[in-house]
């Protein structure tokens, strides 16, 4: 297990300027999933203007309220506290609304957002899961997606309803005195401007403890997913060593954004307190003149908040939006891969197909050859072993035939036909894998069984169950079928796993069986019983075996000896022995090893 940390990305893309980003392929994608939610926003940002609207009611009220002061009639006193009754009301309803309408949106895309971004991950070609840390997946549906959610429920919102409420707010303190909307009104650019103050140093800072984020998260991910391999090479003092120093390194940048905050924050709050001293000065000064009543100085003092918060807010959103647009690149990096299109092609034929590799040619990264001019034919109905030493293509040959990868030469035919023509969901359909790399799933053991038929009976999978040689021990689990095996089957033995596996394989009733190492963690007695019934459930399908134990490829029809890629020796075994050549020689040297030279020869 390596405990190396994902590559570093640092990017650049938050501090390019806010204008070249609605040219952004990215920020049009996040609009285009505002328009799907577009009744919430109309709702959202109606109620927050209709809280607009209120605070300016609450404060021509106050401001008539005051100007009356002490003498307000009896009656229009009564008007008035109706009136602020009502005002608080409707603030209540409205704040109500607003949150309900927000924490809507909010589950709403954050669900739409992760269901989709799932669905494509598992619809990329395997070569994208190869060539990705699953982390980096993992880190695109939560770190990310949460960022580029941030924008959609939030910051699209504001910035409609923020600017509206500005210009109604600062029309109302322009009328109340012009000097004081003024006053007002000068505060939000000022506070755009002193928000310049150690800009890219935050963002810098912002973006190493993203950093340290991630590897906290890797580094946990991967520890508990390796978890044996941890305590059995007694690696806890090296991830602990590892783990201390991202912290010290996160303590450090937390400390470095905290003090750049608190110095932007008081900054940022300058212009305000400047303003509302400078507002009460003047005004006061007004008031003694009588340009003004008090009033409108209780109105400028309630919506001075108001208007600046325009300009406060947007400054929080233009930098939360950089953020966001940088974050959601990623995700609509991943989301713009084109995914493999399973449908498209003719439908193989029920029955046990004819395989044929011709010529083929294929490499992972240019210039490393992995199979070279490979050719073998596999009849209808026939088993054909891949025999070879370790890294010689063997299981690359099967990925070929899954689809997972396309050759770069030759091609290869199924019932006569390219296996290109044939839609892949139907190619994999008739295709059932025993795997020496079982993957379990957690929940209990018929559901794991069920994963080859899904929706199976569970008379089927018992009959499954029974053909794989897995029932009596299945029998035996504290709650039979329905017993949970934990995460990747952690409560399994590996043969218990194995057996599974087949069972699974079993229920699928392919007619193309794939068999890789299906028994090297079988014993011999469980082997030998395995190998009988695998001639009466998988009788009528072509199969392909891989194996190292001479035992499991001893009845096979055919057999390819791989070397480098490369088919070396094609025949049965016993045309193969008889030839006398790498086959037989690889034979006798793992028959020595193993003991099973004498049962073989
Ligand atoms: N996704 C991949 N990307 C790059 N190279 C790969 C990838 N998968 C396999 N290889 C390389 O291709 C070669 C053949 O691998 P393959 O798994 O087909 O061998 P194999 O014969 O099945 O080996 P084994 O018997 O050990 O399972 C190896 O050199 C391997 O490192």
């Amino acid at each position: 297990m390596s405990l190396r940390p994902p590559a570093k990305r640092i990017t650049d893309n938050h501090r390019r300027s806010v204008l070249s980003l609605l040219k952004d392929k990215t920020f049009r994608n996040l609009l285009s999933i505002v328009k799907t939610y577009k009744w919430y926003y109309i709702g959202a940002v109606g109620s927050q203007l209709l809280l607009t609207a209120a605070a300016l009611f609450f404060a021509d009220t106050s401001r008539r309220l005051f100007d009356l002061a002490p003498h307000v009639p009896r009656n229009t006193l009564s008007q008035i506290i109706l009136m602020f009754v009502c005002i608080a009301l409707s603030q209540l309803v409205l704040t109500f609304l607003n949150n309900w309408l927000r924490s809507a949106l909010n589950e709403s895309v954050v669900y739409e957002m992760r269901r989709s971004i799932l669905n494509h991950l598992q619809r990329l070609p395997l070569s994208f899961h190869e060539n990705n840390h699953s982390s980096n997946s993992v880190n695109v549906m939560n770190n990310e997606l949460e960022i580029a959610k941030n924008f959609i429920v939030y910051d699209v919102q504001r910035l409609i309803a923020l600017p509206i409420s500005f210009v109604f707010v600062g029309i109302y303190l322009l009328s109340v005195h012009p000097l004081l909307g003024a006053i007002a009104i000068a505060i939000g650019p000022l506070q755009m401007v002193s928000n310049l103050v150690l800009k890219s140093k935050f963002q810098q800072a912002a973006e190493l403890q993203n950093l340290v984020t991630r590897d906290v998260f890797f580094t946990i991910g991967e520890t508990l997913h390796g978890i044996r391999e941890v305590k059995a090479n007694q690696m806890e003092d090296s991830v602990n060593a590892r783990m201390a120093e991202i912290q010290k390194r996160g303590v450090a940048y937390n400390v470095l954004l905290t003090n750049i905050s608190t110095i932007r924050s008081i900054t940022k709050d300058l212009p305000g307190h400047a303003g509302y001293l400078t507002g009460i000065g003047i005004g006061a000064a007004l008031m003694t003149s009588g340009d003004i009543g008090v009033g409108g100085l209780v109105a400028f003092i309630t919506l001075l908040d108001k208007v600046a918060e325009p300009f406060t807010v947007l400054v929080d959103t233009i930098n939360n939006l950089q953020r966001s647009v940088s974050g959601a690149r990623r995700l609509f990096e991943v989301m713009d891969m084109a995914e493999e299109d399973t449908r498209a092609g003719t439908v193989l034929e029920a029955g046990a197909p004819a395989i044929r590799y011709e010529n083929i040619g294929f490499h992972y990264t240019e210039g490393a050859e992995t199979l070279r001019n490979l050719s073998f034919t596999i009849p209808a109905g026939k088993s054909l072993a891949l025999v070879g030493p370790s890294g010689a293509g063997k299981s690359t040959i099967v990925k070929l035939l899954y689809r997972f990868y396309d050759p770069q030469q030759g091609r290869i035919q199924v019932n006569d036909r390219p296996l290109q023509t044939y839609a892949i969901h139907s190619i994999r359909e008739r295709m059932a894998l025993v795997s020496q790399d079982i993957y379990l799933f957690d929940g209990t053991v018929a559901a794991n069984i069920e994963v080859g038929k899904p929706g199976a009976s569970r008379d089927e999978i018992i009959r499954a169950a029974k053909l794989a040689q897995a029932y009596a021990f299945i029998e035996l689990l504290p709650n039979g079928m329905d017993s949970e095996i934990g995460e990747r089957g952690i409560k399994l033995s590996h043969g218990q796993k194995q057996r599974l596996s087949i069972a699974r394989a079993i229920l699928r009733d392919a007619s193309l069986l794939i068999l890789d190492e299906p028994t090297s963690a079988l014993d011999v007695e469980t082997e030998a019983s395995f190998q009988r019934d695998l001639g009466e459930w998988a009788s009528g399908c072509t199969k392909i075996i891989i194996a190292h134990r001479l035992s499991t490829i001893r009845d096979a029809d055919y057999i390819v000896f791989l070397e480098h890629g490369e088919a070396v020796e094609f025949g049965t075994a016993e045309e193969l022995l008889r030839m006398n050549g790498r086959f037989r020689s690889y034979w006798e040297k793992q028959g020595r090893e193993i003991g099973e030279e004498q049962s073989v020869v």
